[in-house]
């Protein structure tokens, strides 16, 4: 049986009355008949007829208003025989019409001038001259909002804040127009009205015109406040910036909407979606909007809408404006404080940018800083520069570690030492036999009979290392019969050289194990190389010189080469504009006058001390962090920084030095070794004669890192090595190298002089440095003032500029003049100097920079006017 119509009516929702209305409908469609039902006037918000109705009364009501008070302002002389009291006023409307106002309409003399007939006279009559004047218009507005809510259900502004407002509004317009006309007119005026006339009249006489002034400012201050919450500064608070931020980051938890937010139509812009902006305050960042919204449990009523799946609006941008701006209600339902703002700009918030954003900025802008974009193409020096030499393999007969073994055996048998074991491990140049002796055997026995083996077995160089450590054996290092040239090639090959992340890796050679041996100078940091004339002292050094070559590009190293003997190193003088460091007046790169070694020793030690300040400004403790940090732009002042390449000194004849000059070299050497590892400057001394006049205490205790090749005595090798060893060498590269607390055996990888030159070639074949890197300037004593006479005829075309920009910086320093006027270091130099000659600029003081002398650019000018005048 069919469910009655209207059975479940009541609590049934809307949806389920569907079917129930289209089986009426079926019904009506059967019986041919149409029920008319009057339309039902239900309390609905969202759809009531009533309220549409009301709606539209309140907004004709407004429009009424309009135009009837502002007909009012211009007929209300005319009006008054129907208007006023005394003529009748509202009776006029029922009873004063006369059959001559209806007949005839177009007589102005006998019918109500208002736009609006008499109603319209009569109205703004009451409202206006009788109520509260002028401010009467803002009943219009009152009209206008409930109407615009009502029928439009778009939300204008908030109804209860309007006639909160708006009442206060008209009584407060009302008597303040009053209480000014008060002071020119005595009876009532249509501006102010009978209310705000007899108000004021009732205030004057309670508290007096001034009491009366006073609190209508009292009143304005205060609605002031209600409305506005001013704090009395409000030119701070009008540039308050505006920030947007996502609503998630205020408002992190669900929202709930209460079900009347889902009746109450959405008043976020219509037509444009893509930009809505709350306001929420700046101030106290809790979800103003989101707070009231929680304050009711969300209860679902399918009757109405479905839960509003709003969340994407709550996604995006919302606007924090100024507490001001918000107006909290949380009682009142239609009252949310969400107003769009769609035409707002975005504020821009403006940032003041730390030194980190400004290095993120330069980072971003530019990149890393690339320190070989100087010279972008160079090329590495190619492996096939370097030749083979020998066969590279290591060609002991068995014979020849039989016999000796029997020899050994034999020899340590003869003074009763037994032995249980014997090992050979072959190299280049020594084979290594370890022998493990028999138990009870002291050490030191076998250590003794270092000569004796070495006579029976008929060989130079018999090394014997009692006990190997870490091994528990005792090691004889016995020649070979035909030792085997390690070619340079053969190491850099290597994929140990190849991969390397050394920052000066140093190819020495290959082990007693045949073992490529690379160090790292950057480490050790300063090596100190002797051996006696012939033994291969200067292919060693070549050998570091190459093996660094094959490594580094011209930014990243510079070499100070000195060379007394004035041969050995000239093979590098084609990689001056590469890999050459120089005094800015030196000729030549490579240094053999000890006059100049001394100078250039001093300018070394400038650098360091200048480049210990860039670190400490840099705030850094070495060289590499410096580097890494000035390449990725995070030094804050980079103006004043610069890459810093390494800086290798390498001198191939210290006695020599240490015999012409002495104290002066040995000062500035010490103080170098002792200070410069941080800052990426590195000693290679090389000595024939290991004497301990030539290698001091104050130079010993700061090589740790020494390399001795054959020297001619135990003393020298002590001095060298602190230990012996050296003497036993058997020459032509055979090495021991000493860093300290090891002493390993090697040979020395050979290049050979063509191979340098083929070397220096090419890269002195690739585009350069326009010159070498020029050390600081350093005057040595004595000749500070010999260059100083200031000759007007032989001054550089730049040097007044220059004068003006020294003293415009107070700086004295050649560097500032290169750099802003673009010269270079000779240039730079000549016009410090002249400007020194000429009294504008101080003497040199080391790694200070000179006094200015001026103290201003007028008092320069001045001067210089008088340098133009001819005597
Ligand atoms: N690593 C090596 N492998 C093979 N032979 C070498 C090696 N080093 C040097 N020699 C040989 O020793 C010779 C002398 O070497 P080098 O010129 O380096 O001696 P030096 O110590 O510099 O002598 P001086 O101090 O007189 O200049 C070279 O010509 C070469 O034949």
């Amino acid at each position: 049986m069919p469910a009655k119509g209207n059975q479940f009516r009541s609590n049934s929702f809307k949806g389920e009355n569907q079917p129930r209305q289209g089986v009426k409908a079926d019904n009506e469609r059967a019986t041919g008949k149409r029920s008319f039902k009057l339309p039902r006037f239900d309390l609905d918000m969202e759809n009531s007829r009533a309220v549409k109705i009301a709606g539209l009364f309140s907004l004709l009501l407004s429009v009424f208003f309009l135009i009837a008070f502002t007909s009012y302002l211009f007929t209300w002389q005319e009006d008054q025989s129907y208007i006023s009291k005394t003529n009748g006023g509202w009776h006029n409307l029922s009873t004063g019409t006369t059959i001559h106002e209806i007949s005839d309409i177009n007589d102005p003399g006998i019918k109500a001038q208002n736009w609006l007939g008499k109603l319209g006279a009569l109205l703004s009559n009451q409202f206006i001259y009788e109520w509260f004047g002028v401010a009467s218009f803002l009943f219009i507005f009152i009209f206008f909002v409930i109407g615009y809510r009502l029928l439009f259900k778009a939300r204008l502004f908030s109804i209860r804040k309007t006639l909160a407002y708006s009442v206060f509004s008209i009584v407060f317009i009302s008597v303040t127009i009053a209480y000014v006309h008060s002071f020119v007119i005595e009876y009532p005026h249509f501006l102010e009205g009978g209310f705000g006339f007899w108000s004021n009249r009732l205030l004057a006489a309670q508290i007096g015109p001034a009491g009366t002034g006073g609190l209508l400012v009292f009143l304005a201050l205060t609605m002031l406040v209600i409305a506005y919450n001013i704090d009395f500064k409000i030119p701070k608070r009008k540039n308050r910036p505006v920030a947007t931020v996502p609503v998630d980051e205020i408002a992190p938890e669900p929202v709930e909407l209460i079900d009347d937010e889902l009746i109450a139509p959405l008043e976020w812009p219509r037509g444009n979606n893509n930009i809505r902006e709350t306001p929420v305050n700046i101030i106290e960042p809790e979800p103003v909007v989101h707070e009231r919204l929680q304050q009711e449990p969300f209860r679902p009523d399918p009757l109405r809408r479905p839960p509003m799946e709003q969340t994407p609006v709550f996604n995006e941008p919302v606007v924090l404006r100024p507490e001001n701006t918000i107006k909290h209600e949380p009682e009142e339902e239609d009252e949310i404080p969400l107003t769009i703002d769609t035409n707002r700009p975005l504020p821009e918030l403006s940032v003041e940018q730390s030194d980190n954003a400004k290095q993120d900025e330069l980072l971003s802008k530019f990149g890393v800083y690339d320190h070989k974009m100087d010279l972008p193409g160079y090329k590495l020096p190619s492996i096939d520069l370097l030749e083979n030499h020998g066969s590279n393999k290591i060609s002991v007969k068995p014979e020849e570690l039989e016999a000796n073994k029997n020899k050994i055996v034999e020899t340590l048998n003869h003074y009763n030492i037994e032995i249980d074991k014997i090992k050979a491990t072959i190299g280049p140049t020594v084979t290594l036999y370890e022998i493990i002796p028999a138990p009870g055997v002291r050490i030191s026995k076998i250590k003794n009979l270092e000569d004796d083996i070495a006579l029976s077995l008929a060989a130079l160089g018999i090394r014997i290392i009692a006990p190997m450590p870490g091994k528990g054996t005792i090691g004889i290092e016995v020649p070979n019969q035909h030792p085997e040239m390690v070619s340079m090639r053969s190491i850099l090959e290597t994929e140990k050289y190849q991969n390397t992340t050394m920052d000066l890796p140093i190819a020495m050679g290959k082990t007693i194990s045949n073992e490529v041996f690379i160090a790292d100078l950057a480490k050790m940091p300063h090596l100190l190389v002797a051996g006696a004339t012939g033994q291969g002292k200067s292919v060693g050094i070549n050998t570091i010189l190459v093996s660094l070559l094959y490594k580094k590009h011209p930014a990243e190293l510079k070499f100070v080469l000195v060379d007394p003997k004035k041969v050995e190193l000239t093979l590098f003088r084609k990689i001056e504009r590469h890999f050459l460091a120089k005094l800015p007046d030196d000729g030549d790169a490579i240094i053999t006058d000890t006059k100049k070694v001394v100078n250039t020793l001093n300018s070394l030690c400038i650098e360091m001390d200048q480049r210990y300040d860039l670190l400490k400004d840099a705030q850094v403790r070495n060289l590499k962090e410096y580097n890494a940090k000035f390449v990725n732009r995070k030094i804050s002042d980079p103006e004043k920084h610069r890459y810093l390449p390494f800086i290798v000194l390498v001198i191939d004849e210290f006695a020599d030095l240490m015999m012409t000059a002495g104290k002066e070299v040995e000062m500035p050497i010490a103080r170098i070794a002792q200070l410069a590892r941080a800052v990426g400057i590195h000693l290679v001394i090389a000595t024939q004669r290991p004497s301990v006049n030539i290698i001091t205490g104050t130079i010993k205790a700061n090589f740790p890192s020494r390399l001795a090749f054959r020297v001619l005595s135990k003393i020298d090798s002590r001095t060298i090595l602190d230990a012996g060893g050296a003497d036993q060498l058997i020459g032509r590269g055979d090495m021991l190298f000493s860093t300290g607390s090891d002493l390993i055996r090697l040979q020395c990888a050979f290049v050979d002089t063509p191979e340098v030159e083929a070397i220096s070639d090419f890269i002195g074949n690739q585009k350069g440095f326009p010159s070498a890197m020029y050390l600081p300037e350093y005057v040595g004593e004595g000749e500070a003032s010999s260059t100083k006479e200031y000759d007007p005829d032989d001054r550089d075309p730049m040097f007044e500029e220059a004068a003006r920009l020294i003293v415009i910086h107070q700086q004295g320093s050649t560097s500032l003049i290169q750099r802003k006027m673009k010269l270079g270091y000779n240039r730079a130099g000549r016009i410090i100097d002249q400007l020194e000659a000429a009294g504008i600029v101080g003497p040199f003081e080391g790694s200070k920079a000179r006094d200015v002398l001026y103290p201003d650019e007028y008092s320069l000018e001045r001067y210089l006017e008088t340098l133009q005048k001819p005597e």
